[in-house]
């Protein structure tokens, strides 16, 4: 697809392509629409009024910020007039049906990056779409299926630009808002990210927490070239795990919310359905990786909708390389009589 396409053109093909996918093309086109006025939103900024302001508390224990609801609001709205039966959002303690009979559900993260509304940083919304599935004794069910099932999944990032993030299985393109004709145009066709880079995203203010593995796997990339890496890294967090994607897909690294020991961050701080699966989708269609550390992401089946999950993503031989440590595999000669001997990553 040509460069400056509109992602409705975009869609067009997919749906070409398989036709399977109309009603998902027509969710996404939802979706789009109404990103489009939580961009307009963002890009008000104060002058919306007070987006940061706290209200109640979501059903993860995070308190809700007023964009956190008023996207909320936006996107269910929008979901109304798709072929949506069911979502699941984070800002939603139970599946809300929309259409019944209808042959979608969505998993939404409406508002993503919360704690960066106040100060007026980047921010986003994700989303994963998958087949309803029907079972008169659980209104959970069409949620626990694995990440496979997902038809489409992807994100918007209100940053300086506005930018649309999506793959149907196909690849995973970018899309930016052109604000004149209030339309997505395709900037980044057929995504490629790099299977080694230099740069890792992670809240390190938690460090004392990880487990031994990640500790050791961070530890090491700060020695830089005099450790065992070899090389120099850097470090970048956004805050918002949309931002960080979205380098990702630019330019490489690795992304780390592992599970740790503080209490209810045993599974990390992320959620499965609607932030950990989509992100997982949108990045092995660009050729990255999106495991708990260990496991891919993509096979794991949730329990409940607001579940969390470990998350590392990014690179391939990044995210091969954090699964070496959790094995006890890593080059740290002579750090821990728990790890190998150094040289053994090169082999
Ligand atoms: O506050 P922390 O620990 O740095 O966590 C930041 C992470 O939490 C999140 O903000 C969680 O998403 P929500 O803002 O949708 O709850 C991610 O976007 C981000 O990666
Ligand atoms: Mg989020
Ligand atoms: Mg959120």
């Amino acid at each position: 697809m040509a460069i400056g396409s509109t992602l409705s053109e975009h869609l067009d093909a997919e749906v070409a392509r398989d036709s399977s996918l109309a009603d998902t093309a027509r969710t996404i086109l939802a979706l789009a629409a109404a990103s489009i006025d939580v961009s307009e939103i963002c890009a008000r900024g104060a002058l919306a009024g007070d987006l940061g302001a706290q209200g109640e508390t979501n059903s993860d224990g995070d308190v809700q910020k007023a964009l956190d609801v008023i996207a909320h609001k936006r996107f269910t709205e929008a979901l109304q007039s798709a072929p949506v039966a069911e979502v699941a959002s984070e800002e939603a303690d139970d599946v809300m049906v929309l259409n019944p009979g209808a042959p979608l559900a969505v998993a939404i993260d409406p508002l993503d990056g919360s704690s960066n509304i106040a100060v007026g940083m980047i921010v986003g919304t994700i989303f994963g779409i998958r087949p309803v599935v029907s079972d008169p004794n659980d209104p959970n069910a069409s949620f626990k299926t694995p990440g496979t099932t997902q038809t489409a999944a992807g994100f918007t990032v209100y940053g300086p630009a506005t930018t649309f993030v999506v793959t149907l299985g196909n690849g995973t393109r970018i899309f930016t808002l052109d604000r004149t004709d209030k339309v997505f145009r395709l900037t980044h066709d057929a995504l490629k990210v790099v299977a080694t880079a230099n740069e890792y995203a992670v809240n390190s203010s938690n460090g004392r927490h990880w487990d031994v593995p990640v500790k050791a796997f961070i530890e090491d990339c700060l020695r830089g070239e005099e450790g065992p890496r070899d090389r120099n890294f850097n470090m970048r967090w956004t805050a918002a795990l949309v931002a960080d994607a979205q380098r990702v897909l630019i330019r490489g690294g690795i992304f780390l919310y592992p599970g740790d020991s503080r209490k209810g961050y045993e599974q990390g701080r992320l959620r499965l359905l609607y932030e950990t699966a989509p992100i997982a989708f949108v990045m092995e269609q660009a050729g990255a990786a999106a495991t708990d550390g260990q496991t891919r992401i993509m096979d794991v089946v949730a329990t409940r909708i607001h579940e969390r999950s470990p998350l590392v993503f990014g690179s391939t031989d990044e995210v091969a390389c954090v699964a070496k440590y959790y094995e006890g595999r890593q080059p740290a000669a002579g750090r821990s009589p728990l790890f190998g001997q150094r040289g053994l990553m090169r082999s």
